[in-house]
């Protein structure tokens, strides 16, 4: 069975897809409207119960959920949660594809590890909260809350500046190799450098340059246009 991407056109399935793409696997997307609630249908919250996307479809994998203590159902072949998928494939597939992505000793897996967890609690959180207010709600005809944006900006720009740092000593965060670390942050600063043109936040930082990456630019010509 063909992996299977719900909402593609969003930037946490996309970090799955650019995973997907590096690992060289086959899959197939399947639109989601955020703007229109289909995230909300009753058959995605049966796939995803909180309604965020992603959610992929894998014939090889299968989650169990906990139903009561006594009982544990098979769930066939779903799962959620962006970071944890793009860490299954990555495990699965480690020596497909163009790089093995987790690092080749246990010091580099650290390193991982490490950039993983920082993306995930102080670059998400600040960035996330711009792509909503600059994005999204215009998308939904919404206000935006220009103090919410400015506060998120001036958060953002202290963890880039700790990226700087970093990388004015180091390739990529974890070392020398591009690792899921790198691509875990690639979805939402095309948001940034893209539609939210905020792309003085990474151009003045001269070690952050985003390079090219070419499982990034696939993901978004299969992505069906930015959210
Ligand atoms: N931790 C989840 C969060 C995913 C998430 O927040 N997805 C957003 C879309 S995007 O911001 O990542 O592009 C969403 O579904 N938002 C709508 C909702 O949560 O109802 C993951 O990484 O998979």
């Amino acid at each position: 069975m063909v992996v299977k991407v719900y909402g593609p056109a969003y930037a946490s399935p996309k970090r799955v897809i650019v995973c997907l793409i590096e690992k060289q696997i086959e899959f197939e997307t399947v639109p989601v409207d955020l703007v229109k609630g289909e995230n909300k249908n009753p058959e995605y919250l049966k796939l995803q119960p909180f309604g965020s996307l992603p959610v992929i479809q894998d014939g090889d994998f299968t989650l169990y959920v906990h139903l009561s203590f006594s009982h544990i159902l098979k769930c066939i072949d779903s799962f959620a949660e962006s970071r944890a998928i793009i860490k299954y494939y990555a495990e699965k597939y480690k020596s497909q594809g163009t790089t093995d992505l987790l690092g080749r000793t246990v010091e580099e897996r650290g390193l991982v590890e490490q950039w993983l967890e920082v993306e995930a609690h102080n670059f998400h959180p600040p960035i996330y909260q711009m792509t909503t207010q600059i994005l999204f709600f215009a998308k939904r005809g919404l206000p935006a809350d220009e103090n919410l944006i400015k506060e998120s900006e001036e958060k953002l720009g202290k963890v880039l500046d700790v990226y700087e740092e970093r990388l004015s000593k180091s390739k990529y965060l974890a070392g020398d190799f591009f690792s899921l670390a790198d691509l875990s942050h690639l979805p939402f600063t095309q948001y940034l450098v893209g539609p939210m043109e905020k792309e003085y936040m990474i151009r003045d930082r001269k070690h952050s340059q985003t390079s090219d990456f070419p499982s990034l630019e696939q993901t978004l010509a299969r992505s069906s246009g930015n959210f």
